[in-house]
């Protein structure tokens, strides 16, 4: 039996994030749930508080693998991996990392956007393989500063993304359960009218069941042949088969995404596409950013385990 207050669970923890804590907790890793139960059940009944990362399902079943469980604190904002019915039915608490990703997520998103409008891949591949070289220009392509853009979420990273968008003088919708305050651009209480007034929709709600196919084939239908798809909330707020069907039909313009139902095995429909800008589930992925995350996944711990308030509760 080790004893132990921590537990960390998840193959994707890198070596320096792991270090960070267990410098500050007695610990101990586990990359999986199968390694989890694999474990004495005494070092289980010793463990206070689980550091999570990663996409694997944190279910009820899970949770009573670890018996005196009273944390969880994910890596990440979206915690749509943690049934948090299932903590509150044991009185777990849950955290997560918002904020400390919100410009990263947002820098990707433009960046996105502008190599999908500019066709940046192929131009920088036009000039490293000499095609430029022989005299041949790179064929024209899209303006993005000026167009209509519409937000489906404006929560904090959605709102990072339209501030951005606004200085691309671009002319920003959103769609939201309730109106917020913005400067003037435009609430569409419905994701549909919403689709029809712009030429880009950019996904920026929660994952998870409640939102399921959220932009779903009239969304699609609606965003029309110049529309374009950005996603950089999971892969399960899109219908994906609809969506691939529509790239492919060229019903819509193309999408930019970085997010897919089956990661990092993706669909290989996509890799077919011309009308795609693809990425690796990056959105936070810089030193700083997951620092940050890992930073403050480690402060929800250290104030749990010192009875002191969570710094960023979910539940
Ligand atoms: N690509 C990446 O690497 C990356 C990085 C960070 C976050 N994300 C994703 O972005 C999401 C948003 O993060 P955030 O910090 O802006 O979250 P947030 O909670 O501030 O905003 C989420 C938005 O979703 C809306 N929403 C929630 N439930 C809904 C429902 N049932 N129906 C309709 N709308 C609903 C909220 O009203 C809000 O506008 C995260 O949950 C995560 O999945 C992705
Ligand atoms: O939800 C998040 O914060 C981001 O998606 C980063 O976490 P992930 O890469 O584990 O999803």
């Amino acid at each position: 039996m080790t004893d132990t207050s921590l537990l960390i669970i998840g193959a994707a923890f890198t070596p320096e994030e792991r270090s960070r804590l267990e410098t500050a907790h007695a610990a101990l890793f586990a990359a999986s749930f199968a390694e989890v139960a694999a474990l004495d059940s005494a070092t289980r009944a010793s463990v206070k508080a689980v550091a999570f990362k990663g996409h694997d399902a944190f279910s009820g079943a899970n949770m009573d693998l670890v018996p005196n469980l009273g944390l969880i604190a994910n890596f990440g904002v979206g915690y749509d991996a943690i049934d948090v019915d299932a903590a509150d039915a044991r009185g777990i608490k849950v955290t997560n990392t918002p904020d400390v990703l919100n410009d990263d997520v947002a820098d990707l998103t433009v960046g996105m956007m502008l190599a999908y409008s500019r066709n940046l891949v192929a131009g920088h591949q036009w000039v490293m393989d000499g095609t430029w070289a022989t005299g041949k220009a790179l064929p024209l392509n899209r303006k993005m500063s000026g167009d209509t853009v519409g937000i489906v979420g404006m929560g904090r990273i959605g709102r990072d993304i339209a501030d951005r968008l606004a200085a691309f003088k671009m002319d920003i919708h959103y769609h939201a359960r309730s109106e917020k305050q913005t400067p003037d651009w435009t609430y569409h209480a419905d994701v549909v009218d919403m689709a029809k007034a712009v030429d880009w929709l950019v996904i920026a709600i929660v994952g998870g069941e409640a939102t399921r196919n959220y932009v779903g084939k009239d969304v699609l239908a609606a965003l029309g042949p110049r529309g374009v798809v950005v996603n950089i909330s999971r892969g399960t707020t899109v219908d994906e088969a609809a969506l691939l069907d529509a790239l492919e039909a060229k019903t819509i313009e193309g999408a930019a995404l970085d997010v897919f139902l089956d990661e990092p095995t993706i669909d290989p429909r996509f890799l077919k596409l011309d009308n795609v800008h693809l990425q690796p589930h990056q959105g936070s992925g810089t030193v700083e950013t997951r620092r940050a995350m890992a930073e403050l996944q480690l402060a929800n711990i250290t104030a749990f385990l010192g009875g002191e308030a969570l710094v960023t509760p979910v539940n």
